[in-house]
């Protein structure tokens, strides 16, 4: 069937890893081993390389480049060298003529590459958003579900196969920032600049936040977000308190979902599998089969040199709700000052709620001074420079015993 749709056979010729003796599940007996992925990039057996190392330098980044070089198309699923080097690997391409194929690096088994860089075509694009880490989203789902801890979710992840060799560049947020720097690569025709990404990853989000959430009618799921906006593009990732209305509200698990909005077709969501062997095995084989079909598109869709330069939207001018989770001192006129401080910095509180903390063994005899204990703010929309400075105005007040916490809403 393969061969039907490529319209040649298409054969594994050679193959490279660190471990030649690691059993693989599979008999390599009849193909060539290297071990150096470079000779293999550069070996006249091969008519195509398939880069499945990872990391934004090293091995795959000098193989990927040798291949290129050699005139030869090449297939990763590396969002971290393209976000990294992305543009210059292009231009290669571009200059020898080649593809150089990347549907598995954004979103796992969803053919979101395809779809912006073909389907879209006619489209001017305004925002591209969606929950675009595997690993991350199921580790809060298991989390709200199950009521785990976040370690034994995360531990849970890695054995399937999810996470990234390093998991903090899933947890921290980086490696959807890499996959969004992609997007916005393809929906605004911008170079890439992952540097510039405003990060915040999951691993402050506690069960506490994610109850608070349920009851608010959200869920909490870290989304990547790219916008244009009157200053230039806006690309954040955060967790973001979501209506369960929304669709990436309802994408659970290994799941991911990229919502794109264009000027003609409006809104259109793409959900299904974002990490896994079997997910990132489809879209690499899809690419292989393009490739042998004899496609060969513009990288990121307009020819490397065509890309502009990318203008920042600053994110302390981000404009939107937000939820702020206090742990407050519990003395007469706490409430009053911080009510105070959001109203001095022009923010209009939507609600105030005192949560209530756990049962105690023995019920206090009277009031209980400098208990501390969680009160949620919900502001209507407010910017990012207003927030943190109120944030910071209460800090210095007194009655707060830890940070604040601070999560955005976004109304989908
Ligand atoms: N896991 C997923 O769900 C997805 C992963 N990706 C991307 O795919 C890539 C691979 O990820 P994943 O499969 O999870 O990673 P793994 O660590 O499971 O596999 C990496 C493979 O590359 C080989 N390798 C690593 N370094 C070298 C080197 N210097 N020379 C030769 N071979 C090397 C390893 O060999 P050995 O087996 O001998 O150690 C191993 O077979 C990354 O770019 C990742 O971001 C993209 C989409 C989904
Ligand atoms: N570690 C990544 C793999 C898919 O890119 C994730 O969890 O989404």
């Amino acid at each position: 069937m393969i061969a039907l749709r490529a319209g040649r056979p298409v054969e594994i010729t050679g193959v490279c890893a660190r471990d030649r003796s690691r059993d693989r599940g599979l008999d390599l007996a009849a193909v060539r081993w290297f071990d150096d992925p470079v000779d293999l990039a550069q070996s006249p057996d091969i008519d195509v390389f398939v880069e499945l190392m990872g990391g934004e330098g090293g091995a795959a980044e000098a193989s990927v480049r040798a291949a290129l070089n050699a005139g030869k198309p090449v297939v990763t699923a590396n969002k971290a060298l393209l976000a990294r080097h992305g543009v210059d690997l292009a231009e290669i391409a571009e200059d020898k003529g080649v593809a150089l194929a990347f549907e598995a690096a954004v979103a796992g088994g969803i053919p979101v590459i395809k779809t912006m860089r073909e389907s879209f075509a006619g489209n001017r694009i305004s925002r591209v958003y969606g929950i675009l880490n595997g690993t991350c989203n199921y580790i809060l789902t298991r989390m709200e579900r199950e009521n785990l801890a976040f370690e034994t979710c995360l531990a849970e992840a890695q054995r399937l196969g999810y996470a990234e060799a390093d998991p903090t560049f899933d947890v921290d947020g980086f490696d959807t920032a890499h996959k969004l720097s992609i997007l916005t690569a393809l929906a605004f025709g911008t170079k890439l600049d992952a540097d510039r990404v405003y990060v915040e990853g999951i691993r402050e989000i506690t069960i506490a936040d994610i109850e608070a959430a349920d009851e608010l009618g959200y869920r909490i799921k870290l989304l990547g977000v790219a916008r244009r906006t009157e200053t230039g593009i806006e690309q954040r990732v955060h967790p973001a308190m979501v209506p369960k209305s929304s669709a990436v509200a309802r994408t659970d698990g290994v799941l991911n979902a990229v919502a794109i909005d264009g000027s003609l077709v409006g809104e259109v969501v793409l959900v299904g599998p974002g990490a896994g062997g079997n997910a990132t095995a489809s879209s690499v084989a899809a690419d292989i089969i393009d490739i042998a079909r004899g496609l060969h598109l513009p990288t990121f869709g307009v020819p490397a040199a065509g890309l502009e330069p990318y203008v920042q939207s600053e994110m302390h001018a981000h404009e939107g709700g937000y939820y702020v989770r206090l742990t407050v001192v519990d003395r007469p006129g706490a409430f009053a000052a911080i009510a105070a401080r959001m109203a001095e910095k022009g923010i209009s509180l939507e609600s105030i709620v005192q949560r209530r903390r756990k049962p105690r063994a023995e019920p206090p005899a009277s009031a209980v001074p400098d208990d501390p204990q969680p009160v949620i703010l919900i502001t209507y929309a407010t910017t990012e420079d207003q927030i943190r400075s109120a944030l910071a105005a209460i800090e210095t007040d007194g009655h707060i015993a830890a940070p604040p916490r601070l999560i955005r809403i976004e109304e989908l």
